[in-house]
Formats: C-alpha cells, structure tokens, sequence
C-alpha cells in the first residue's frame, strides 16, 4: 500500500441474476488467463448466485478447476467442519462438490477450538506458499465488514480470530435455528491479508447493503468502516445490483428530467 487513493471501478447490475453472471465470468476470465489461479472466496448469501453460475460454466466446460487453488476468506471458530452452518460445508455445498477443483487444492481456515492458536499462523503461511490471492472475492457487511474483520480490526493485521460484531450474529442468525447458536469468535483474514491480493472484486446486493454501498463510494478511509481500505487497492471491481445502489434509478431518472 502506498497511500495513493484508487477510483473503484462500478458495474451496476439490473438484478443480482447479472450481478451473479458478471461475477461468475470475471471468475472464469481469471482462470482462462492463468489456469492455475489462486482464487480468494467468500460466503454469506451474496456469491450464491456466483456459485450457481460458474456451476452452469463448468457443465459446459467453459471452466476448469483442475489447477486452480482456493482460499476462503472465514469460517466460525466452534463449528467443526461437518457443522451445517460451518463455511467448510457451505462450500461443498456450494461449489466443490459440483466441480474438478482437487480437494488438497481447496483451503479453509479451520474453525476447531483446540487448533485455532497454530491456524491462524498456519493459514497465512500457506496463502503465502501458494504465491498469494490472485482474484480476491469479497461481499461486504452492512457495517462495513470484510471477511470478518469487524469494524475497527487494525488494517495492518494478518490472518487473526475476532469477536463478531452483535450485528453480525444478528445478520447471521437466519441460518442458525436461534442467535444463541450463532458463533461469537470467526478465524479471518485480515485486512493486510486482503489487501495483498492482486485483484479484488467486491459484490454487494441488496437493500440492506445501501449504505454500506454508500459509504464506500464516499472515499473516506477509515477502520470505522473496514471496506473502506479498497480504495488503497488499485485493482478493486464493486459489482453492485439495483437494490443496493443508493440512488434508485427512479431518483436518477427524475434528477435527469430536472
Ligand atoms: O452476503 P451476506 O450474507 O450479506 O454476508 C456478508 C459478508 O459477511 C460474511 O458472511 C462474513 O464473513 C462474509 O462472508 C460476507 O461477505
């Protein structure tokens, strides 16, 4: 990082189906050019529609995953990796079991209490070893978080385990049968880890994600609002859906008529 303050670039997609597709392809145009890409990947509901989509690509072999490596951003600290909820199944779920990635190229942080002190060293070892994130794929929180790093998480951390944000447990706790269940600590990348990336595509669907859409494109960079960093990064892509833009295109519209 050198201070310098980057213009993002924005594709605004009329629906999440096109937020999804133009995702999906920035994914496989990534592995067309280097096929044995280190892929940074993220959870949550944003990139399901991704995932969809690269499955339909590499049904019709418009993809390979054969030498491509795969790194998530997060998982829970508590939930093993059997757990329904733990990030290690939603990916299977997700991608991996849909596609040719080999399984001894596919990285999550482990989540287990009793090995999480050597995890968080171990992960960022191994990100390195691989040469680092290629293409970074990151969803953003309402408050502004990415991976997990909550607001205020230091922007010069490595991997690390954090406390989640209440708002986080609350905005997670639709995938748990009650909020008791939502894990209090997650293993994350950090800020730095992101930020060593070479290229990061941000997606940010939804009305709830409006002001969080908002207040990135405002440039003011602070760990208040963790996303911010990106606009230090000199390769960051927002795909960003109708709902979330902060200006409906009905307000734009008549702000053009005027
Ligand atoms: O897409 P969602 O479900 O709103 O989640 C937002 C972010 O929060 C997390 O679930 C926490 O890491 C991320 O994986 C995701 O990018």
């Amino acid at each position: 990082m050198n201070g310098i303050k980057y213009k993002l670039k924005v594709i605004e997609c009329d629906t999440y189906e096109s937020l999804s597709k133009n995702a999906a392809m920035m994914i496989v145009q990534q592995i067309a050019e280097k096929p044995d890409s280190v892929l940074g990947l993220s959870t949550g509901g944003t990139p399901v529609g991704m995932y969809k989509e690269l499955i339909k690509l590499y049904r019709s072999n418009q993809v390979n995953f054969e030498k491509v490596r795969t790194f998530n951003l997060d998982e829970y600290v508590g939930l093993d990796r059997y757990h329904p909820q733990s990030y290690h199944q939603y990916m299977y779920q997700h991608l991996f079991k849909h596609v040719n990635l080999p399984e001894n190229q596919r990285f999550i942080p482990l989540g287990d209490m009793d090995l999480i002190e050597s995890e968080v060293n171990d992960y960022e070892e191994k990100i390195l070893k691989n040469g680092g994130i290629d293409l970074q794929i990151l969803g953003i929180g309402e408050n502004g978080h990415i991976g997990f790093n909550e607001p205020f998480t230091p922007f010069n951390q490595s991997v690390h385990t954090v406390k989640l944000a209440e708002s986080t447990r609350r905005a997670n706790a639709k995938y748990f049968s009650s909020i008791e269940e939502v894990p209090r600590i997650a293993i994350t990348m950090g800020i730095d880890t992101i930020m060593r990336s070479q290229k990061i595509v941000l997606l940010i669907s939804g009305n709830r994600k409006k002001e969080a859409f908002q207040k990135l494109m405002s440039s003011h960079i602070s760990e208040e609002f963790p996303a911010s960093i990106l606009r230090l990064h000199r390769d960051v892509t927002v795909i960003v859906d109708q709902d979330a833009l902060f200006e409906s295109s009905n307000q734009r519209q008549s702000s053009l008529l005027k």
